[in-house]
């Protein structure tokens, strides 16, 4: 278990991260969301013991980071902001490298090695110098390097920064089936990357924690929680569809057309809207309750903090 207490990191007289507390449990994975400077980095930073605390406290199995520093480094993964590696080595030279510096020795070793460049996909690169490799493969190389020691706790700064979708969804594979019995940290700017990926939430802004909760109570914070839009062909009466008990607001999206119908709170319209418009015979195309929308509740929360 992490257990972190009123963190906060200074920069001369600027506040990066201000009193962070919050714990995570073996097999939780911690989606870490939060605007550019936001202090994500600063605070994964601080977890891994690469950057001193200028206040609070950081506890792994109620072991102090601070005076056991070395000891809980080895069980700890980290793959830093764009994955710096010796860009000269070759890949199998670097993971070869990084698995000495972990004190992997012998058939340990070559089995680690053998089960990690297979599991990241690194076989086809071996022999290739890091630094000729694409964005992609430098970021599998850094992957690889993260979790050669099999470690109880990864933290990783935007692993999938830069990698085409379907890099991506195979990223995000490898993460879930990485992180049985593991506590796994990902910041990220991608927001579907949580709903897909991880089981909790948290999102910083200037520094203070501002979310800390489920993807799905992320997702039940937007207005457009359970609220219904729909498409119709061509232009008809919809005047009548905000009287429909339970219906609170209507708004028509200039761009798609799209008619969308916010319920009352605690109000779930989809029957009432869908009797309405088989009634009045209205030509709609598509229709669908929405699950929230998490580009606007992350605007939403982030913003608050702005104007705080
Ligand atoms: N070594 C440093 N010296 C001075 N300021 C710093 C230093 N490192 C970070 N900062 C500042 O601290 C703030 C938080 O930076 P941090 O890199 O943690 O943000 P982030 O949330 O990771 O952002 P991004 O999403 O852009 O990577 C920023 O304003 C940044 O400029």
């Amino acid at each position: 278990m992490i257990c972190v207490k009123n963190l906060s990191k200074m920069f001369d007289q600027f506040t990066a991260v201000d009193d962070l507390s919050f714990e995570i449990q073996s097999g939780d994975i911690v989606g870490f969301l939060g605007p550019n400077g936001a202090g994500k980095s600063t605070t994964m930073k601080m977890l891994t013991g690469f950057l001193t605390p200028t206040g609070g406290t950081i506890e792994f199995d109620g072991q102090s980071l601070d005076s056991n520093q070395k000891m809980i480094q080895k069980s700890i993964g980290y793959l830093p902001e764009g994955a710096p590696a010796y860009g000269d080595m070759t890949v199998f030279g670097y993971l070869n490298f990084i698995a000495e510096v972990r004190e992997l020795k012998g058939d340990v070793r070559r089995e680690r090695l053998k089960e990690v460049i297979e599991k990241v996909e690194l076989q086809s690169v071996l022999n290739r110098p890091i630094e000729n490799l694409s964005k992609g493969f430098k970021r599998r190389v850094g992957l690889a390097q993260a979790i050669i020691h099999d470690p109880k706790i990864l933290i990783l700064d935007e692993p999938t920064d830069g990698l085409d979708p379907n890099q991506k969804h195979q990223v995000r594979r490898l993460i879930q089936a990485l992180s049985r019995d593991k506590i796994v940290i990902i910041s990220t700017h991608i927001l579907e990357e949580v709903t897909a990926v991880c089981n909790r939430v948290m999102i910083i802004a200037s520094g203070k924690l501002k979310f800390d909760d489920t993807p799905q109570a992320l997702q039940q914070r937007s207005r457009y929680y359970h609220a219904v839009t729909m498409k119709l062909s061509y232009a008809a009466d919809i005047s009548g569809l905000a009287e429909i008990e339970g219906v609170a607001d209507m708004e028509v999206d200039r761009v798609s057309g799209e008619v969308t119908l916010f319920p009352e709170s605690g109000q779930f319209i989809l029957g009432p809207v869908t009797d309405y418009v088989q009634h009045r015979k209205l030509p709609v195309d598509s229709l669908f309750v929405e699950q929230g929308r998490l580009d606007e509740v992350f605007r939403s929360i982030t913003t608050e903090e702005a104007a705080a």
